[in-house]
């Protein structure tokens, strides 16, 4: 059993860390661009192996993508982060060829491999992803709402001076600003979270929410990586694993919630074969407004995607 995690910078060494210490393969492949950055990194995590009590053998390779054959789970992380001032959009340029190339090269030696981007901007990379790999739309699909469903329960959890994990809540919609936090679907072990919570407080967790990539952006000059890592391994562990945990993740839609031609997030089962299932929620007018809304945004950036011409197929439009 072999994984491979593609960029070995803040995000996509963090992940692999996970991965290894939970032990979710016997082989972990890290690859990256920068000569020596990978040999040093999987080198250094391995001399932990018997500190942290793991077995998964990780390999350190630049650029060769042969040494990732026969890959179960593919995390691409490769690209440049946003920087104080920069919207994730603004990454589009850089990171659609990255994302191109790399996925290009992971589909020739792991063809059955499923395949979870991270890069962003991430709704638009992971359709990126989906038109460079040429494979079923249930094996290509893009890490977010654990993140934004992660930040949303840390910040509810301060407010309610009470465990995260007692908190259960899922977010739909793009990974940007219009992101769709829903509070009708937000309980604290059961109970409705607006029986808990003034409604004011939680909008402001809601604003909080959407801005999260944000505000980590301009305390540390670049992007976050720990829970992004985490959120990353927690989605290959349920593959691996075939644990058909339930969660929002970027995901192909094709007229789920009045959708078509694009990848957003919903929630979904996420098992062996990748995507297992889009849940499809009774949404309400206006969470079904802010859906919508939210999906034009990312259709805006597919148009740019597609205006980059640097795929032969798309399915772009403005419209939804
Ligand atoms: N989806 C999310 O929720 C989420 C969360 C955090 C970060 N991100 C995104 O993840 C990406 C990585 O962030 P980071 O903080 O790890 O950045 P980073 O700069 O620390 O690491 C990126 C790595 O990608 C490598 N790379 C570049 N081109 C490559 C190629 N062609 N092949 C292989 N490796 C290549 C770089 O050498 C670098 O080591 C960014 O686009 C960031 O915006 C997404
Ligand atoms: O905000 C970013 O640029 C990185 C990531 O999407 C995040 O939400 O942390």
């Amino acid at each position: 059993m072999k994984i491979t995690v593609v960029g070995a910078g803040n995000v996509g060494a963090t992940c692999a860390y996970e991965i290894a210490r939970k032990e979710l393969a016997r082989d972990l492949v890290l690859l990256d661009v920068k000569e020596g950055l990978t040999l040093g990194k999987s080198l250094d995590m391995w001399q932990t192996s018997s500190v942290q009590g793991f077995n998964t053998r990780i390999t350190g390779v630049t650029t060769d993508f042969s040494k990732t054959a026969g890959s179960e789970v593919v995390v691409i992380t490769s690209g440049i982060p946003r920087r104080p001032g920069m919207s994730r959009d603004d990454l589009i340029d850089i990171n659609a060829r990255i994302v191109k190339d790399v996925t290009e090269g992971i589909v020739k030696y792991s063809p059955d491999a499923k395949i979870i981007v991270v890069t962003n901007p991430l709704d638009v990379m992971t359709y990126a992803a989906f038109l460079a790999a040429k494979l079923p739309s249930n094996k290509v699909f893009g890490m977010a709402g654990i993140l934004d469903g992660a930040r949303y329960k840390a910040f509810l959890a301060e407010a309610l001076h009470i465990s995260p994990q007692s908190i259960h809540a899922i977010l739909m919609g793009g990974h940007g600003d219009s992101m769709v936090p829903l509070p009708r679907y937000t309980t604290v072990s059961g109970i409705p979270i607006t029986e808990l919570i003034e409604d004011s407080v939680l909008e402001k967790i809601i604003e909080r929410t959407r801005k999260g990539g944000g505000e980590l952006v301009e305390l540390m000059g670049t992007s976050a990586w720990y829970a992004p890592g985490a959120a990353a391994a927690q989605m290959v562990e349920a593959i691996m694993l075939d644990q058909r945990r339930v969660f929002p993740v970027c995901a192909a839609l094709n007229g789920e919630y009045g959708l078509n031609d694009l990848h957003i997030g919903v929630p979904v089962i996420l098992g062996k074969n990748g995507i297992e299932k889009v849940i499809e929620l009774n949404l309400n007018d206006d969470e079904m407004a802010l859906l919508h809304k939210s999906a034009l945004e990312v259709k805006k950036i597919m148009k740019s995607l597609d205006n980059l011409n640097i795929f032969e197929e798309r399915y772009g439009s403005d419209t939804l």
